[in-house]
Parts: C-alpha cells; structure tokens; sequence
C-alpha cells in the first residue's frame, strides 16, 4: 500500500471536517474520491499528501507511520515521493514555465541534461511545449494547471495527489492528463484524484464519496 489513511479526523474552526475518513491508494491504483463544494476534498488531498497533518488518526506512506514524524522528515518525503497538484495551482510568479517544472528536479540534484529531457518530454505530453519561456501570469488557466500537473509529474513520485485537476480543462485536455494519469498508473504510481463531479467515470480502480465527514466506498 503506498498511502492508507485509518480513522482520520480533522477539524476546522470548530467544525469536523474529516470524522474518522479512512482511504487506501495501492501501488498502480487510481482513486477517485467525489464531494460536492467545500466537503473536505482538498482538506483530505493536504492530509494524503502530508502538507497538513490530522487531529486524530494515522497516515501510513509506503508503510511506514508518517502520522508524528517531524517537518524535515516530512518535507523530505513529499519532495522525493509524493507529486501534488494544489487546486490553485501555486506555480512560482516570478520562474518561468521551466523553471517552475524543473524545481523539483534541481532540488532532487538532477543534472541539467536529465533534466532538460525529462521536462520537454513531459510538457508535449501535456501539450504545453512552446510555453517553457513564458511566465504564469502569461498563461491561461488550463495552462496554469498543466504547469502544475507537469511539475508534480517530473520527478516520477510514487503518489500523486490532485486536487480537482480537470477544473479549468477543456474534454479534450482533461481526457489527455488522464491519459498520462493513467500510463503513470501503469508504472506503479499510486494516484489520488479528487472532483466535484459526482457522474465522473474515469476507468478509476475505485471511487468514494466523502460526504458529512466519512469516505464511502461508491
Ligand atoms: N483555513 C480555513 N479556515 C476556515 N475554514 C476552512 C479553512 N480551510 C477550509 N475551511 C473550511 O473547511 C471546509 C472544507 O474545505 P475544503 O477546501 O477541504 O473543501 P473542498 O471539498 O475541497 O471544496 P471545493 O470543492 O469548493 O474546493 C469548508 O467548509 C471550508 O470553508
């Protein structure tokens, strides 16, 4: 199993958010999980990803209990395994579209050569090659989120969180990141995918529903 979340509780201003959620994401799966607007969805995508951690539960990544462990440990984690694909994009306003893609990679000390291939392979993938030089206030919103959907991608983690990333995509670009989604799965990554939309069919391994605070299997 790469991420399991058991009995997993959080609360906001006063208000459960997350009551006792529990989710699995096994290697090569992909898991959809539904809610309607302000359910929880990116509250448990912060949790599955290890930016945010529960009140009460535990969070197991590829094993190991992460629930306690600390920052530096944490941050470790997320930049080696873990891809995610914030909601509201967070690309860096003053990189360009490469610079933001290939952050990680530097981070991670790959050396420029690799890097370069990695990223221009990715970004026709994503059908976004031509932009590498643009800044994200030059770019429109479904470029935005392929930006970061290509930085999340890069360096090939063993989970990938996305929080709503077909939002701001048309059919035809949604059915091509799920395409890439997929060939990743393919690979052994183990995908988090969470949407408003409750009729989403997308050839996932398993679907939930996290309504009043729980996930139920759909
Ligand atoms: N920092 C915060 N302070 C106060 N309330 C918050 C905060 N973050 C989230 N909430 C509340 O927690 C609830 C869950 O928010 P969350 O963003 O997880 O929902 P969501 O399902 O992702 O929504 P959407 O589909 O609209 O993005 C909402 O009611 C929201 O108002």
């Amino acid at each position: 199993m790469v991420l399991k979340l058991v009995d997993v509780y959080k609360y906001i201003g006063g208000d459960v958010i997350l009551n006792r959620a529990g989710l699995e994401v096994g290697e090569g799966e992909i898991i959809v999980v539904k809610g309607r607007s302000g359910v929880g969805k990116t509250t448990l995508a912060k949790i599955a990803s290890l930016l945010v951690k529960p009140d009460r539960g535990s969070v197991y990544f590829m094993g190991r209990d992460v629930t306690s462990i600390n920052d530096h440990e944490r941050s470790l984690i997320r930049l080696s395994k873990i891809g995610y694909i914030d909601q509201e994009y967070r690309l860096l306003p003053r990189l360009r579209v490469y610079e933001n893609i290939e952050l990680p990679l530097a981070l991670l000390g790959y050396p420029r050569e690799a890097r370069w291939k990695i990223i221009m392979k990715v970004m026709e993938l994503l059908e976004i090659k031509g932009l590498e030089n643009r800044f994200p206030h030059e770019l429109s919103g479904g470029q935005r989120q392929r930006v970061a959907i290509a930085r999340a991608l890069v360096k090939k983690p063993a989970l990938i969180v996305a929080d709503e990333p077909f939002s701001n995509l048309d059919e035809y670009s949604a059915e091509r990141v799920l395409g890439v989604f997929k060939e990743m799965a393919k690979d052994g990554t183990a995908i988090l995918i969470t949407t408003t939309e409750m009729e989403a069919e997308y050839g996932a391994t398993r679907y939930y529903v996290l309504k009043g605070g729980r996930l139920y299997v759909d």
